[in-house]
This record gives C-alpha cells, structure tokens and sequence, in this order.
C-alpha cells in the first residue's frame, strides 16, 4: 500500500541565480545553503507534508537556469502538476525574461499545469529593482498567483510549497488533474503538518 494520499510533482524554473535551489534547501531541509553553486541539469528532492490530515508527497524538481540545459529542463516540464516560475526582485534582468519563461511553459508543459509566479530575495528590500506593484499587475495578466519570498530568512517558503500542495489537492479532488501514483523514491523529507489552506495572498 501506497504511504500517500496524493503525490504532485513541482518544478522550479527561472534564471540562473535567483534563488530557486536556495528555495528548494530551506523548504526541504530548513537551511540556506552557504556558497551555493550553480544546479547541473536538475535536480531532485521529495517531501510529504500532512494536510487537513491527508498525507501528499511532493517530488520537488530543482532545474538549473542556465541557457545552456535549457534542453534538459524543458523535458521536466510535461509531466508537472505545477511550475514555480521564480524571478529576483533585485534583478530586473531577471523579471524581463519571464515572457520567454511563459513561451517555454506554454510549449512544453500540460495544459492543466498550476504555475505559481515567485519573487525571490525579499531580504534584500535595500536592491530591490522591481516594484511589487509591477509583479502583482503582470501576474494578473498572466492569471497566476503571485508570491514574495526569501529563501535566506525563511519568509513565506513554507507558505509557497503548502498553498500550492493545497492547490493542487483541490484540482485533483475536482478531478482535473491525473494523480500519478510512482513508485518510492530516494531523498524522502521530514513530514510537517499544514492545517489553514489554501491562499496565496
Ligand atoms: N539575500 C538572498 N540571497 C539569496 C536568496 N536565495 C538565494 N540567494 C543567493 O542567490 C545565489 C543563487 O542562489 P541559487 O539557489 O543557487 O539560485 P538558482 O536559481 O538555483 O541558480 P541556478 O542553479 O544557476 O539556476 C546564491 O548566492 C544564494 O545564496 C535569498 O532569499 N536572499
């Protein structure tokens, strides 16, 4: 028997740089990384976290941004149940390129993908170069959710991985999504509980 309610896979994707293995580490483990280097091709870590007492085991995959994997990570995306498309509010370079981001979405991932849009790095509140206003109006546009994060201190992280899991549970129990059931995998994480679901605001 499975030891899971529900399992979702998750993919961040963004530029290089922004935060999103610093995302990953904090929500799966509870650490910022010192010193982290750059992601190879992807990567991949799983956490089951308990809501409304309902076990959901997320696969969290990790993609590097760099231009030059682009073809590796794009072969991620089609079987995600949601997409953290990730920007750094310090580099507006980064939020410019969200239009090709969404291209690559649209492209390559199913078309009942939930993709939430994240701003990184809100710690650094002193170098911010996109104004929040700005992400919120062209999240709207886009119909995502839009969220402001900081991997460094822990700020709304948790908040991001649960109300997507929340989400993604309603999806599925109104039975748009397919629920994929996969075998054990290895990097299993710590189980937490989330009671107050779901908003993203
Ligand atoms: N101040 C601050 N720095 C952050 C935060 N998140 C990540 N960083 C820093 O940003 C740099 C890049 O972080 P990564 O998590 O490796 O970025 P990435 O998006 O995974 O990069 P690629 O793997 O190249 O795609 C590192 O030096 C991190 O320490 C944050 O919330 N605040």
């Amino acid at each position: 028997m499975e030891d899971y309610d529900y399992l979702f896979k998750i993919v961040l994707i963004g530029n290089a740089g922004v935060g999103k293995t610093c995302l990953v580490r904090r929500f799966t483990q509870g650490l910022f990384p010192p010193g982290q280097g750059a992601t190879i091709g992807v990567d991949f870590m799983i956490k089951t976290v308990e809501i409304k007492g309902e076990k959901v085991k997320l696969q969290i995959w990790d993609t590097a941004g760099q231009e030059r994997f682009r073809s590796i990570t794009q072969s991620y995306y089609r079987s995600a149940n949601a997409l953290i498309l990730t920007y750094d509010i310090t580099c507006e370079e980064s939020f410019r390129c969200l239009p090709e981001w969404l291209r690559e979405i649209e492209q390559y991932a199913g078309n009942k993908v939930v993709t939430i849009l994240v701003g990184n790095k809100i710690d650094l509140a002193e170098k911010r170069e996109v104004p929040r206003q700005k992400a919120d109006e062209f999240a709207e546009v886009q119909n995502m959710h839009y969220l402001e994060t900081s991997a460094k201190e822990a700020d709304n992280v948790e908040k991001l991985f649960l109300d997507l899991a929340c989400e993604l549970i309603r999806e599925a129990k109104q039975n748009t999504l397919v629920n994929n059931v996969a075998s054990p995998l290895p990097g299993e994480g710590k189980s937490i509980s989330y009671l107050n679901c779901c908003s993203f605001n």
